[in-house]
């Protein structure tokens, strides 16, 4: 099976040594991506697009294929393509015949041909034969060049033709690592998530910084954001996910800090301790979910006085999107499920915060902090690599796999973790096994109906939500849980 990828178009603007650039990335990226799809995957880049192709046909790949692509910035779309040689017009007409003739039945439909390289025929030449043979022998209703039902489309690239079989949009964006790396300050909720995609789609490697305000389960739920975020869209590069206690400075907010300057000096603190974390690992910006007015810390003012705590560049890409816009991509990426589930983790709440901070009087609040609270808590603070999210969570929990339920225990009850969607479309059929359905995001507020005394195999798609949740299980004190493997 072949692709030819097109660029995102910003990306055919720039002069020709970025250009080359960026298509290098991008075809370095879809190589590091489309690899875990299958070792063969082969990826070739050209002047205006890239072209992948898999000796293998089969119908599970090729549905991988398609779905990978879709996630990987700095494409526009991408095409599903036959290929053939041909010597002459003729020969063009009698693929297009085989491939489209049949799907044409009744429909009225259209020729389009985009053609590289010197012919003895023009592109409308060939609109007009193809056409017209495929209107004389074949059931068609007609052609329309306005209003096709079905718009036939070729693509001739020298002595090579291209049938298009399919085309799918792309993320549309730059390649990743076409920008500098950010660091992502991220809570789980909408914002944070939403926040974080589109600096990976701008082509930014995008790490990762949590400062942990509510324990072993707020970890949980915002490592598996993150994860599934850099899985989805930025699998092409390691990013570090990095966890700093915050309990520490929350505590000495609420026994030092007036009430009505807390929101506003807790963010000043996230950004301090996120700039040296930034400094650390050459980052040069940090990234909030932010927007104008959504809470009393985001006003103008407030987020004036916020970017006074660092000289380090704070990026906040949904600065002026409507909340219900920031949640409808939410759905769209696959974060919302997340975040739907993940509990306020504020840390402080005032009861009359301000919406106009001022600089002084922040800064003299900010002198009853301890001395190196901020150096305390990085030592404590914890560096991940994003792909040993999983790994983490099993060697901490000593979380068993297991292939078999007899392995386990014949008394264990499955519990499938995966999303709705997922459940619905390759349902866990394992006749004489309890098996319950409970999403990942559902498991926080609902494994206190669970019967801590049994066996619990959990099991999602890939292994690491899995993981994560046991662990999490773990901690509320069920002792038997494992991660189901079916082998
Ligand atoms: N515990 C945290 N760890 C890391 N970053 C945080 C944390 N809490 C807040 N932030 C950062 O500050 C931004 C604003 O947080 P705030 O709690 O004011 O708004 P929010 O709308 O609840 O954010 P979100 O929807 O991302 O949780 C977040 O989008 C995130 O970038």
């Amino acid at each position: 099976m072949k692709f030819i990828v097109k660029l995102y178009p910003e990306i055919t603007i720039k002069s020709k040594s970025v250009r080359l650039r960026f298509i290098k990335l991008l075809e370095t990226n879809l190589r590091n991506v489309l690899k875990k799809v299958h070792e063969d995957v082969r990826v070739q880049k050209q002047w205006d697009s890239i072209t992948v192709n898999l000796k293998h046909e089969d119908e599970q790949l090729r549905e991988q294929l398609i779905d990978r692509l879709g996630c990987i910035p700095g494409i526009h779309s991408y095409l599903e393509v036959g290929e053939y040689s041909y010597e002459s017009i003729d020969d063009i007409y009698q693929h297009a015949h085989a491939q489209f003739a049949d799907s044409l039945a009744g429909k009225t439909f259209c020729v389009r041909v985009k053609r590289k390289g010197k012919h003895e025929f023009t592109s409308i030449e060939v609109e007009r034969y193809v056409g017209g043979g495929l209107n004389q022998h074949s059931d068609a209703k007609g052609v329309s060049l306005k209003t096709p039902d079905v718009t036939v489309k070729l693509e001739i690239d020298r002595d090579k033709l291209f049938l298009v079989k399919g085309e799918f949009p792309g993320l549309g964006g730059f390649p990743i690592a076409t920008q500098e790396d950010v660091l992502s300050l991220m809570s789980g909720g909408y914002d944070s998530g939403v926040a974080s995609f589109q600096m990976i789609k701008k082509g930014c490697r995008t790490h990762y910084c949590f400062f942990n305000l509510g324990g072993a389960a707020h970890e949980v739920g915002v490592q598996q954001v993150a994860h599934y975020l850099w899985q989805k869209y930025g699998e092409s590069h390691k990013v570090r996910f990095i966890s700093v206690p915050f309990e520490p400075v929350v505590e000495e907010i609420l026994e030092r800090i007036d009430s009505g300057q807390m929101g506003v000096i807790l963010k000043r603190m996230m950004m301090r301790t996120a700039t040296k974390v930034a400094e650390r690992f050459g980052i040069q910006a940090l990234i909030t979910g932010e927007s104008l007015g959504q809470v009393s810390s985001q006003t103008l003012t407030n987020l004036n006085v916020i970017d006074r705590s660092t000289d380090t560049l704070i990026l906040r890409p949904l600065a002026a999107m409507d909340k219900q816009d920031i949640i409808n991509v939410a759905r769209d990426i696959g974060t919302a499920p997340f975040a739907e589930t993940m509990p306020e983790y504020c840390g402080v709440i005032s009861k009359k915060p301000t919406v106009k901070a001022v600089l002084s009087k922040i800064e003299a609040e900010e002198e009853k902090f301890s001395e190196g609270l901020i150096e305390r808590i990085l030592e404590q603070s914890t560096i991940m690599d994003i792909r040993e999210i999983g790994k983490a969570a099993e060697t901490k929990a000593k979380i068993l796999d297991a292939q078999t339920i007899e392995e386990a225990d014949a008394d264990a009850v499955v519990l499938d973790i995966r999303p709705p969607e997922e459940q619905e479309e390759a349902p866990l059929d394992m006749p004489g096994t309890e098996v319950r359905i409970l999403p990942f995001y559902k498991l926080g507020s609902q494994f206190a109906d669970l019967d801590q005394e049994r066996t619990y195999l959990l099991y999602c798609d890939r292994g690491v939500m899995s993981k994560l949740q046991a662990l999490y299980l773990q901690e509320q004190g069920f002792e038997n849980v494992k991660v189901y493997r079916p082998g």
